[in-house]
């Protein structure tokens, strides 16, 4: 029987010719990345439950302050230290205020055929280079740390054909906006999927990034595309070789197939407290904003950013309105910098912030008060999400988000030209 890229990674991780559907495998971990959402509760763990505490391979870990960089209390602080120094202590790569965690694994480390866990839930973002990637709690992330393994239960697949092209004002957000609109926050429970055909070609890394990211919105296991030339090219620029490049075989088996048509998606908002709440940008026009958020590992990216400055060039944003723009890793910073982007949005009266979650994780920076209302990039517009529970997360494109902190209110990038 045919395979997946997604089975096929798992059996190479598994060390087993092939792998269905239901099985399940004890498998190699190529990485393991953790973020100070819960390191320090995995360093507890290592600390105080382990007969023999010990690090199966420090070289495949990675330890990276995002959340709340730099720190906003010292109860954070501490957590932080103790991340810190359990790196150092443990030659563990350590990074710290250079960007989002995901940003910075796919800048830095994720090939393609790889096996990596993460804790943290969107570390389905590495599909975008054709690795499989996925979150776990600190438990399962201990057990790695400790045994360089883990036990995985094959996933099945489900195949999302993109045909098409997406229109001009209309971005890799919207579609996958669209995508768990239509499908549902449950749409995908447990399953990878898997994004190909002639329009999946069409997107760049960067928006395979944005769909990839959100896979865990529609409960899934992993997002994942085929690793293309245009992969390819990434890895080359980044110095980088892959692992290894799978192709899903013809007679591969999938539990569902969706088609979508990228010429016929538009501008989409996603109303609060669900990500699958979605409705046509249209609807939400006109609502008031308190503050808008261009940042986070969905749409922080340079592109993002390029898109944003185009819109708010000349133009200021709404009285009254804060709008944050906070490039996902210092790499997109200093590019942006260099283009002349942060200077657009800073003529514009918006407050640049250094690289991290910022509000989309909505504890340390950006965070919204008593029936506030966020327009944002961010991932999630879970009740009280941003801040007080009273408050609203709207998520729309960058286009969309920029366009809301010129008009004060939620609106079309075509409304403030
Ligand atoms: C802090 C972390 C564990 C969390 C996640 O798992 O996704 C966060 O990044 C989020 O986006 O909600
Ligand atoms: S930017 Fe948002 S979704 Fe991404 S890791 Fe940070 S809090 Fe989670």
């Amino acid at each position: 029987m045919g395979m997946t890229i997604a089975e096929k990674i798992i059996a190479a991780a598994a060390g087993v010719d092939s792998v269905k559907p239901g099985d399940i495998h004890t498998v190699k971990l190529d990485r393991l990345m953790s973020n100070d959402g819960t390191t320090h509760l995995t360093v507890d763990m290592y600390n105080n439950k382990l007969k023999n505490p010990h690090i199966a391979d420090a070289k495949k870990l990675v330890f990276i302050v995002d959340h709340n960089v730099p720190s906003d209390s010292p109860k954070t602080a501490a957590s932080q230290k103790k991340m810190r120094d359990f790196a150092r202590e443990n030659h563990i790569d350590f990074w710290e205020g250079k960007g989002v965690c995901h940003q910075v694994m796919i800048e830095n480390y994720v090939r393609p055929g790889e096996l990596i866990f993460g804790a943290d839930s969107h570390t389905c973002s590495y599909g975008a280079l054709g690795a499989f990637g996925t979150g776990v709690g600190c438990t399962d992330f201990l057990y790695g740390m400790v045994t360089g393994t883990s036990w995985v239960l094959v996933p099945e697949s489900v195949k999302f054909n993109l045909v098409g092209k997406l229109p001009e004002g209309v971005y890799a957000r919207d579609l996958i906006l669209t995508i768990i609109g239509e499908i549902g926050a449950n749409g995908c429970n447990y399953q990878a999927m898997e994004f190909t055909g002639e329009g999946a070609k069409t997107l760049s890394i960067s928006d395979r990034m944005a769909l990839c990211n959100m896979a865990v919105e529609a409960g899934a296991k992993t997002g994942i595309f085929e690793a293309d030339e245009k992969a390819m090219e990434y890895l080359k620029e980044h110095g980088r070789e892959p692992k290894a490049v799978f192709h899903s075989d013809p007679d591969a088996v999938y539990a569902r197939e969706y088609t979508f048509d990228l010429s016929k998606v538009r501008p989409v908002v996603a109303k609060p407290d669900f990500v699958d709440n979605v409705v046509p940008a249209e609807e939400t026009c006109g609502i008031p904003i308190n503050e808008a958020f261009l940042g986070s590992c969905n749409n922080g990216r340079i592109e993002d950013l390029r898109v944003g400055a185009e819109i708010i060039k000349g133009k200021k944003v709404a009285e009254g309105v804060r709008f944050l723009v906070v490039p996902a890793s210092q790499t997109i910073y200093r590019q942006a910098l260099k283009e002349g982007l942060l200077d657009i949005f800073m003529d514009a009266g918006a407050i640049v912030m250094n690289p991290n979650c910022s509000v989309c994780w909505g504890s340390c920076q950006g965070v919204i008060g008593e029936n506030e209302v966020l327009i944002s990039t961010g991932t999630r517009n879970f009740k009280g999400r941003a801040g007080h529970p009273s408050s609203k997360v709207y998520l729309g494109s960058a286009a969309t988000v920029t366009a809301s902190a010129i008009a004060g209110k939620i609106a079309l990038a075509s409304e403030v030209k």
